[in-house]
């Protein structure tokens, strides 16, 4: 007999004998899928037959028995079961129990964006896992989807609604995903990620759909654990986590910067080849200051102030713990546009305990320090003849300031803070000098050279002469046309990175950039900008941007088995980036190689950062693998459909 009424625990009869019906609630743990009679042959259709472990979290289950499909389970029963949920005779006040088998079949298989091939499902493939029906009849190529979608796309006015179209394939149709972003990097990077990553998230209760990602709050203090549990994925070797407090240059969005891991993560498979389930995004949630959002109905996150000190150390550190504890030393934690009087301290706090990067710090440090490798191409001398301004001391100013350091002393053999004098910081006080040292947060101390006070960014440019500008503050419009000038006047070819996200908060558009240096400046921002024409002659500038870094040095952590990050693993992802500039590249101003080759580029830098991880006795995998960046390609996620059984 076969009943389901949501309170009592269903059976069948199985050849004459009467058996549980083996359910999983969803999100809950479950001991063994279910195996219930079918004609079909042990075997058939394994290939997309999943199990939940005890401890609730999917994975490819071994061959047979034969699986049970939502379908086997009417017939089973045999007297017509058509409310599956159990829900037409509940009243609303009435409890019900949701549960689902946990085999991918006939429509659950067509729902699960893992394996879901929509109209590319073939004849066999229709017929072997209950699809007949559920799909018209024409079979069409992986590469006709993408050239559909990328129609669709194009359609889309509105950079929000191509970030939903993406989305909502990604949750439909992971390959076709990761197909369409791979094939159309350069188009589609500025829809998954920056700059409309950031309008997302500002937007992100509104046109919240399906959740993505783990939201951790302080509602689930103590039982951060368990959460990671729910998390269907049991082997996990990337981890982006945000707090949401500084989201790109947009400021506090709390709960709602969950955009950004997923945006990060996404890039973590396109780009660098990190299998999708084997990343994970996570939110922490401790509340938010931004009392737009806290008045807005749509809100996704709590409803309180940010919690600070001990309530914030404790919550981060049982989600350090736990993660640890679940997934092991090797796991890559990435931290993500964390606020600085955190950022900094968790970075120094984990640095020595668990396998963590600040993308902000480090990532962007990496990337800068390549561009400027690659500068010197087009203005001469070594990094030691330059001059650097920064404004913006921050995560990024202060993590770029410390490697272009680190470099200069390594090359020069001088100590760091010899490399550090030609390094200058402007904060929203005004340079940063020894006579403010006093009330300076730790990480702009090194920087306070002696000179005297300095209040505004065009007054720093007048008196320092850089001959390289940064700008890394988060505010926009900042490189002024005086600020442009200025430097114009100083260096025949400026250098100057605007490197604040999203667009609105770049510190100057290319087309300023070019124009009021009257096309000298050699320019790169974090946010990408279309070539500009300038007195007939086109201009392209370069992407500064993180993305050109994580991914690839993600995955030369997880070739190497390293343990640790260090310095000089970022020193060689930067090495490697700038050796990917080609000749023409730089002809036309770019100092980052086209994001179309990302993927070779990725394979490069994460075999110097893996070469490095050896090198330093931080590599676990041993040994050492012969070719590194065979390894590295090798070791890529292909969004190729597989052939199901
Ligand atoms: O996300 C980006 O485009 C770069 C980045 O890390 C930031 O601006 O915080
Ligand atoms: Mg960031």
């Amino acid at each position: 007999m076969f009943s389901l009424n949501g309170s009592s625990s269903p059976s069948i009869t199985v050849c004459g004998v009467s058996k549980s019906l083996i359910r999983r609630r969803i999100g809950a743990p479950l001991a063994v899928a279910a195996a219930a009679s079918s004609n079909r042959k042990p075997g058939d259709g394994n290939a997309v037959l999943m199990e939940t472990n005890l401890n609730g979290m999917r994975e490819n289950a071994p061959a047979a028995p034969s699986p049970v499909t939502g379908k086997d389970f009417k017939s089973a029963a045999g007297n017509g079961v058509e409310d599956f949920y159990g829900e037409v005779d509940q009243s609303e006040d009435q409890h019900v129990t949701p549960w689902a088998v946990t085999v991918a079949g006939g429509y659950p298989l067509l729902r699960d964006p893992r394996y879901n091939k929509g109209l590319s499902f073939n004849e066999k493939e229709r017929d072997g896992h209950f699809l007949r029906g559920l799909l018209p009849p024409v079979v069409i190529s992986q590469d006709l989807q993408v050239k559909k979608l990328m129609n669709n796309i194009r359609q889309y006015q509105v950079p929000l609604q191509r970030y939903m179209a993406m989305m909502d394939l990604q949750e439909r149709n992971e390959r076709l995903f990761y197909k369409l972003l791979i094939d159309y990097v350069e188009e589609l990077l500025p829809v998954v990620y920056t700059p409309t990553v950031g309008e997302a998230c500002q937007k992100y209760g509104s046109i919240f759909r399906q959740p993505q990602g783990l939201f951790i709050s302080l509602k689930e203090k103590g039982r951060i654990l368990e959460v990671l549990k729910n998390w269907p994925e049991k082997k996990i070797q990337v981890i982006v986590v945000t707090d949401g407090e500084r989201i790109l240059g947009l400021g506090d969005l709390g709960c709602q910067g969950m955009g950004i891991p997923v945006g990060k993560l996404s890039l973590y498979t396109a780009l660098g080849g990190i299998r999708p389930s084997e990343c994970l995004p996570v939110t922490i949630d401790v509340g938010t200051n931004n009392e737009q959002l806290l008045n807005d109905e749509f809100y996704i996150g709590l409803r309180r102030k940010r919690a600070t000190g001990k309530e914030y150390a404790e919550l981060m550190d049982e989600f350090m713990s736990a993660v640890k504890q679940i997934y092991g030393e090797k796991v890559i934690i990435q931290f993500e546009d964390f606020a600085n009087h955190n950022a900094f301290d968790l970075l120094a706090k984990y640095g020595s305990t668990h396998l963590v990067f600040n993308d902000d710090i480090q990532g962007t440090a990496s990337v800068v320090l390549a561009g400027l490798m690659a500068a010197l191409k087009l203005v001469g001398g070594t990094l030691a003849d330059h001059s650097f301004l920064f404004l913006g001391a921050g995560e990024a100013g202060t993590g770029i300031a410390d490697l272009i350091a680190l470099q200069i002393s390594k090359e020069n053999g001088v100590p760091l803070e010899e490399a550090r004098r030609k390094i200058w910081l402007v904060d929203s006080k005004g340079l940063i000098v020894r006579s403010r040292i006093d009330s300076l947060q730790h990480f702009k101390r090194p920087w306070a050279h002696e000179h005297k006070p300095v209040n505004n960014l065009l007054d720093a440019v007048k008196v320092i002469k850089p001959t390289v500008l940064i700008g890394s503050s988060g505010a926009g419009r900042t490189f002024t046309k005086e600020v442009v000038q200025a430097m114009a006047s100083y260096n025949e070819k400026p250098v100057i990175l605007a490197l604040s996200n999203p667009t609105s908060q770049s510190e100057c558009t290319a087309e300023e950039a070019y124009m009021w240096s009257e096309g000298r400046a050699i320019f790169a921002s974090g946010s990408p900008f279309a070539p500009v024409e300038f007195n007939e002659k086109l201009y392209a500038s370069g992407q500064s941007n993180n993305a050109y870094i994580f991914p690839g040095f993600g995955l030369g952590l997880l070739i190497s088995g390293a343990i640790r990050v260090h310095d000089d693993l970022l020193l060689a992802a930067s090495e490697a980036l700038a050796a990917q500039v080609s000749q023409e590249n730089l002809e036309k101003g770019l100092l980052y190689p086209p994001f179309a080759n990302i993927r070779k580029i990725s394979a490069q830098i994460a075999a110097k950062v893996a070469a490095k991880a050896y090198e330093l006795g931080l590599a676990t995998r041993l040994p050492q693998p012969q070719n590194l960046v065979e390894c590295a390609e090798s070791s890529m996620y292909s969004p190729r459909y597989h052939n199901y059984r």
